[in-house]
């Protein structure tokens, strides 16, 4: 313990000297600034972030700079710890969880040592070595029962049995071997990662960023990796674990946060979720997009202050479709091809005009010239750009440019679709007229009345309409600025504007218009310009920002639109996918991962899956699992790791005293507890009412709702609430009103009883089922309740 304490010491001392380096640094860079060229504002705000996520990294690695020791047969002993830690000669002294080096600390195991002799968990009290475990990996003499065992147990258990604060923490020091496959599988392509409740599939993902984060750096520390959870309660039961990993460039958010400018809280009806979830909206959208390209039956006619026009239909056609088959070839959004119909428009303005002039002055009576001098000189008398301009700015053109092909917002189009039952008989024909009507919306459709299943609707749209004509312009403004950074640039800094300057110009629509596109926006979103704002920042400000990484967790409660709108933002399907199909809640969830995936990547995905349970006992999963037999699934709940715990307890109560039983038992429950967490997890219908009970018993009750549900003694939810969090202790109140609740009542209620580390309880009404046998669940009573059934 000394010698090891010796050594922690020595790290911690290089950690501060490696620190203070980078704090001294950093305060120097951010002096005022004496650059005045813009090469060097480039250079000093690369190294104001460099020094910046340094002194982060740094921090961050404080809380258990080291874990681990490994003794093996080919090498030195060597350390394990959050970073990677070098002297003043470039030799080695930490090694980061990550490297390649490490690898044989999580996958060695009695059965399978990998030259590894000992490995040994050290764990730490702030800098001082507070415990060490050994694994003795190379003892001969260890029976089978003990080489089944798992890798570091002591320290795994230990982990495990230790209270829960409401925040999910890192488990670096005891990554499993299973977990670690995981973690370190190839980047490319996409990956699903499946298990039961509680495998550590989000935990494991986290790491999985991290550890992609590290290994390709160069490519990803620009582009970021993206993490999707199911909601905003778990994005921020999850948020801590990537900063204290030091890792900042990532985006944790729901799918209903992933519109810019947008945070919606509100989830359809199954109904309407169902539809706007299917595949099927994109054909109706994209059909919604095409009414607004128009050819008036008729042709129109245009009134001006000085004249008057007229489009017959078969111009509006050829203009129209023109533009159709130009964004066709060019692959380019509806509002990029609002300039060709304005220019062709004009052309025909122009030459109707002209026409006109040219009859009024066939009258006119020139004698001294020839007719083609004539000709000459009358056109030399129009001013055609002065014409132009004109017709340009009568509102009566401007007026049909709209009519013909407006420009168009997502939000205004989605409005009118999810409020017109016209335009959706028009647009959506292949939807039965059932399914038309899920959609309407009347309490309107803007601001916070947006759903999370709108979001991907509204990124549909954008998809296919573009940012607006103005936007582009503006940015067109901007391009000099671009031009002459690009002139000034280092080498470096050059290429990588050339770069961006060459993205800018592939967006450009062809050679014919060649439209000056931003290269510094495209700049700084592709190569982090913009140093000072957070990556997370400027990639959730950008729609059709493109992620290095994508990974989703709870991927199975995921529509088929929702992957679309995914698959956008990830170009390279760069992919880890997280989930469980037996937990699926959602209307518009995935039934198997072939089909949740199939549209988006067709068979190219792989799959790991992990097989142990490490956050309940296994009384509690015994009783999870006959809710997973009830519910006709194929597979086993999974094996948990502590086998003993405390048996989850049930109590019959009469409606009436429901409320009363209930605040009774969740205050037993928080004296048993001590420290803990604790959730009540019930059917939506009832949540008012027992908020409101328990509230006169225990003031610190929180809802989903609350921002602090998660740091509240007593949080309830409902089980779509409750998905991917985990307490200490948890009560499922009605679970045959969970279950009766919806299509997916037994999944939804599976994930109730798999949410506690330690306690369940249950709270009912009716008869618990028959099939709930396995699980031992102990009958108790309250004094309240044993009166109202009239027990002793
Ligand atoms: N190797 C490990 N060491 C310590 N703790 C672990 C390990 N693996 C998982 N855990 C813990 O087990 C618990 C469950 O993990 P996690 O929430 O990632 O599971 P999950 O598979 O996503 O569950 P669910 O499907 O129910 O959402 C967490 O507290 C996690 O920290």
């Amino acid at each position: 313990m000394t010698a090891e304490q010796g050594y922690v010491s020595a790290l911690f001392e290089r950690l501060d000297a490696l620190r203070d380096h980078a704090e001294g640094t950093l305060a120097q860079a951010v002096k005022p600034a004496q650059v005045r060229t813009h090469q060097g504002q480039l250079e000093r705000d690369a190294a104001v972030r460099h020094y910046s996520e340094r002194a982060a990294r740094l921090s961050a690695a404080e809380h258990g700079l080291v874990f681990g020791r490994l003794d093996s047969d080919d090498q030195e002993p060597f350390y394990i710890g959050r970073i990677g830690l070098y002297d003043e000669e470039y030799d080695p002294l930490l090694i980061d969880w990550r490297a390649p080096a490490a690898t044989r600390f999580y996958r060695a195991t009695p059965m399978d040592r990998l030259g590894v002799r000992r490995r040994r968990h050290i764990h730490l009290k702030g800098r001082r070595v507070a415990r060490l475990d050994d694994d003795v990996l190379a003892l001969d003499d260890l029976d089978d029962a003990e080489r089944r065992h798992l890798a570091g147990e002591g320290a795994l258990l230990a982990s495990l049995n230790s209270a829960r604060t409401g925040r999910m923490a890192d488990i670096v020091a005891t990554i499993q071997a299973e977990q670690d496959t995981v973690i370190r599988s190839d980047a490319d392509g996409v990956l699903v990662v499946d298990g039961g409740p509680g495998t550590g599939k989000t935990v494991v993902a986290l790491h999985r960023a991290a550890y992609l984060l590290y290994t390709h750096r160069e490519r990803l520390s620009g582009s970021g990796v993206l993490v999707v959870g199911p909601n905003a309660t778990f994005v921020r039961y999850i948020d801590q674990v990537l900063p204290g990993l030091g890792e900042t460039d990532v985006v944790l958010a729901s799918i209903g946060e992933l519109y810019p400018g947008l945070s919606t809280v509100r989830a359809d009806p199954a109904d309407a979720a169902i539809v706007k979830g299917s595949l099927r909206m994109a054909t109706v959208l994209e059909h919604a997009v095409a009414t607004r390209q128009r050819a008036p039956i008729g042709g129109m006619t245009i009134v001006t202050d000085r004249d008057e026009y007229v489009l017959d239909d078969q111009t509006c056609r050829r203009i129209r479709d023109s533009a159709r088959e130009r964004a066709a070839r060019n692959r380019q959004p509806h509002n990029r091809m609002r300039r060709y119909v304005v220019r062709d428009v004009l052309d025909e303005l122009m030459r109707q005009a002209l026409q006109k002039l040219d009859a009024v002055l066939e009258g006119v009576d020139v004698p001294e010239m020839d007719e083609d001098e004539v000709d000459q000189d009358l056109a030399s008398l129009v001013d055609h750009d002065a014409l132009r301009q004109e017709l340009l700015s009568s509102s009566a053109v401007q007026e049909a440019f709209d009519i013909l092909w407006p420009e168009l917002e997502p939000e205004l189009l989605l409005a009118d679709i999810l409020t017109d039952p016209h335009l959706r008989a028009d647009v959506a024909p292949q939807l039965s007229a059932a399914e038309r009507d899920a959609l309407q919306r009347s309490d309107g459709v803007a601001g916070d009345h947006w759903t999370a299943s709108d979001v991907p609707l509204l990124d549909e749209i954008a998809s296919l309409v573009g940012p607006l004509d103005a936007a582009l312009e503006q940015a067109a403004g901007q391009h000099a600025r671009a031009e002459s950074a690009r002139a000034q640039a280092t080498e470096q800094q050059r290429q990588i504007v050339a770069d961006a300057y060459d993205v800018a110009m592939d967006m450009a629509i062809d050679e014919e218009v060649a439209m000056p596109v931003d290269a510094s926006v495209v700049l700084a979103r592709y190569h982090d310009v913009d140093a000072s704002a957070p990556l997370a920042e400027r990639a959730l400000r950008h729609r059709d920002w493109a992620y290095g990484h994508v990974i989703v967790d709870e991927a199975q409660e995921l529509s088929p639109m929702a992957w679309r709108m995914l698959a956008r933002k990830c170009p390279t399907l760069s992919m880890t996918v997280v989930g469980d199909i037996a937990q699926t809640g959602s209307a518009d969830g995935a039934s198997s991962w072939a089909r949740a995936l199939g549209d988006v990547v067709g068979g190219k995905w792989r799959q790991a899956r992990l097989t142990v349970n490490y956050r309940s006992t296994q009384p509690i999963m015994a009783v999870a699992g006959d809710v997973l037999a009830a519910s006709g699934a194929d597979e086993e709940a999974p094996r948990a790791v502590r086998e003993d715990g405390a048996p989850p307890w049930s109590i019959r109560v009469v409606e009436e005293d429901l409320h009363d039983v209930l605040a009774e038992t969740v205050h037993r429950e928080r004296t048993a507890l001590g420290a803990g967490t604790l959730a009540v997890i019930l059917p939506l219908p009832r949540l008012d009412g027992c908020v409101a009970a328990l509230r006169t018993r225990e003031p610190g009750v929180r809802t989903a709702d609350d921002q602090d549900v998660l740091d509240a003694p007593v949080a309830v939810l409902t089980p779509e609430q409750a998905k991917g969090l985990e307490f200490d202790a948890t009560v499922v109140v009605a679970p045959d009103e969970i279950v009766a609740a919806s299509r997916r009542g037994f999944a939804d209620l599976y994930v109730a009883v798999t949410r506690p580390t330690g306690r369940l309880g249950i709270l009912h009404t009716a008869p618990l089922p028959a099939w709930w046998s396995r699980g031992d669940i102990r009958s108790r009573a309250t004094a309240a309740a044993a009166g109202a059934m009239g027990c002793p």
